[in-house]
């Protein structure tokens, strides 16, 4: 593809140093459109909104880079070429639908960044567009993303041809980064990583896990055998945990820190669990925003270098996080 040039300090390494070592992720994309009332209890969750209204997609980005995210993530988590067929629109459809997860994300940093520029000592960066790539299981609907199991019929080279197309389209609409979510089990990170060599893909990319247990991928599979891939693989940027509970990220990271010299990413949920069956979340042990400004600043002090937030966190959440990460003096805008 040679696209983006891939080069030992890349756009992260950029925004990391400009956010004083470590860059905030912006927080639930779904959620927040369901804050705005958006009904999105359907097979292509909150990729839905792209065909009906995204006009609410870009005001969603645009309310987290107010609050203070130096990385906003598409709304193509969901979104997939197979998804889209299956509400009857065409591959040039479908791929175009995800063209524009881009395009509303570039559009709605660069506008933000045009006026942000403007204001001396404004304590912006210019934010990262990473393109969401949610995991098979996020696809299937059925709750997979945090089990791991996909049945006996998936093996490496279908899930490889699930993630090739979107992953293409992604990365030609002009994406700053991709970013593998919420995934479950180590043959799905072997098959993005070996894609991203396939594909000569030259942007940078993270991969991260959801844990429902705090200590393994939802798989069971032990992160010592999901990193050990990952760390072979130099087209992976960054590698972290997103959208499991928040208590779990000290350990985490910590567990990530022997494992691998690669910058951790962690965006947790608010600590809700997702009820894949009846397609809600069920009260747990939750984090407030008072807790997520709280230990912002420990995850960062155990070296995650991306910190942000998933589902069921909003603008409050990443203001909250972005005011503790970046007390104590912002570096210089350009
Ligand atoms: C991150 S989960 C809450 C996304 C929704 C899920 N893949 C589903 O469609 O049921
Ligand atoms: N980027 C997605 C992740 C879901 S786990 C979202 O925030 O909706
Ligand atoms: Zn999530």
């Amino acid at each position: 593809m040679g696209y983006g040039g891939r080069r030992a300090g890349g756009v992260l390494e950029d925004l990391l140093e400009k956010a004083g070592g470590c860059a905030v992720i912006d927080g639930g994309f779904a959620t927040q459109l369901e804050k705005h009332g958006a009904s999105i209890n359907d097979p292509l969750w909150s990729a839905l909104c792209l065909i009906k209204d995204p006009a609410l997609i870009k005001l969603v980005h645009w309310e987290y880079l107010e609050a203070g995210a130096d990385v906003l993530v598409t709304s193509s988590y969901q979104a997939t070429i197979p998804g889209f067929l299956s509400r009857g629109l065409s591959i040039e459809e479908g791929e175009s639908l995800l063209e524009k997860s881009v395009k509303l994300a570039v559009e709605t940093r660069d506008r933000f960044w045009n006026n942000a520029k403007k204001v001396p000592e404004n304590s912006y960066n210019r934010a990262l567009v990473a393109a969401s790539i949610g995991s098979y299981g996020a696809y299937l609907a059925d709750g997979s993303e945090y089990s791991g199991y996909y049945g006996m019929d998936i093996d490496l080279a279908k899930l490889k041809d699930f993630h090739r197309r979107r992953l293409q389209v992604l990365v030609k609409a002009g994406a700053d980064i991709l970013a593998f979510e919420t995934i479950p089990n180590k043959l799905e990170a072997q098959a993005c990583a070996e894609l991203l060599e396939e594909e000569n893909v030259e942007i940078q990319s993270w991969i991260c896990f959801s844990s429902m247990d705090g200590e393994n991928a939802p798989s069971g599979e032990s992160f010592e055998e999901c990193l050990e891939i990952l760390n072979k693989a130099d087209r992976v940027s960054a590698v972290g945990i997103n959208c499991a509970p928040p208590h779990f990220m000290e350990s985490l990271i910590c567990k990530f820190k022997k494992l691998t010299d690669k910058p951790i990413a962690v965006y947790p949920n608010s600590g809700e669990v997702w009820d894949g069956r009846a397609k809600r979340w069920l009260p747990s042990q939750c984090f407030g925003d008072d807790k997520f400004e709280l230990y912002a600043t420990r995850w960062r002090d155990l070296g995650a270098k991306l910190i942000g937030g998933c589902c069921r966190t909003t603008p409050s959440t990443i203001q909250a996080i972005s005011k503790a990460l970046k007390k104590g003096g912002k570096v210089e805008n350009s």
